[in-house]
């Protein structure tokens, strides 16, 4: 069989174990992210999410295994080799500059050179809310303007692949309904992201392929129609209930 170079995932861990200090947190991650697409990485509390994502960014010591970028062996690099390689991290609790503005905080993320007009303005379309507070301290932002604004200066240039970890904690109904539709239009654009999320209604909005986590490892993975579809599944892996499911 040929293998385009389409066809290659834009990321692929193979039983990747990792430690926090004495701890060993994942056990034998297997995970595909398909190029162009939103994959969502669901589990319970402390299954092992976030630390596949600070692992994937090289913020955790991978202790056995592979993880592929695009063709490239990737494990072991630094986290700033990562990050110029195309990989952008918007953590959980977001990292923006609370004293600086708007426009600092994107213009410090652009770290080729001077923000693109063009690219910028596609961002400010992408968050109204950024525009409308574009001289103002970040600090003073809404739980949700932050998160638009730490999503926006990790795509204010053009990245491979996004990782975005819980994006939705701590946000009032509404101001998820503003960030589900902004990640629909970056998914239309097909970016590719891997989202981590417990919100299972966005998630399931979002997402193309699914994968399940559960103490240190992956324990499913398909497509998120299929898991959408299916009340018992999302019981047995999520251990959600009726009226969770909408
Ligand atoms: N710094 C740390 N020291 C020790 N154990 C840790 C540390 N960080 C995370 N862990 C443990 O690693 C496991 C996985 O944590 P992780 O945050 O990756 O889970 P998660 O799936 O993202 O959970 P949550 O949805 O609650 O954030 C948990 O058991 C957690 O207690």
């Amino acid at each position: 069989m040929s293998c385009t170079d389409s066809a290659t995932p834009a990321l692929t861990l193979t039983g990747v174990h990792a430690n926090i200090d004495q701890y060993h947190i994942l056990e034998g991650v297997d995970l595909v992210v398909p190029k162009g697409e939103l994959t969502v990485l669901l589990g319970r509390n402390g299954a092992g999410k976030s630390t596949t994502l600070r692992t994937i960014m090289g913020l955790t010591t991978v202790t056995s295994g592979q993880i592929r970028f695009g063709g490239q062996d990737i494990t072991g690099w630094p986290t700033p080799r990562i990050a110029r390689e195309g990989i952008a991290f918007v953590p959980e609790h977001m990292g923006v500059f609370g004293q600086l503005t708007v426009r600092e905080n994107l213009m410090l993320a652009a770290v080729s050179g001077a923000m693109d007009e063009e690219r910028l303005a596609w961002l400010l379309a992408l968050f109204p809310p950024l525009k409308r507070f574009w001289d103002r301290p970040a600090g003073n932002l809404s739980g949700g303007q932050k998160q638009m604004l730490a999503i926006g200066r990790a795509v204010i240039e053009p990245r491979q692949l996004l990782l975005i970890d819980e994006p939705t904690k701590g946000l009032a109904p509404a101001i998820i309904n503003d960030l589900a539709d902004a990640l629909d239009q970056l998914k239309s654009q097909r970016v590719t992201i891997l989202l981590v999320e417990q919100n299972f209604s966005f998630s399931r909005r979002l997402g193309q392929s699914v994968a399940v986590m559960n103490d240190g490892r992956v324990v499913h993975t398909g497509t998120m129609a299929d898991l959408a579809e299916d009340e018992a599944l999302q019981h047995r892996l999520l251990g959600l209930g009726l009226g969770e499911h909408q």
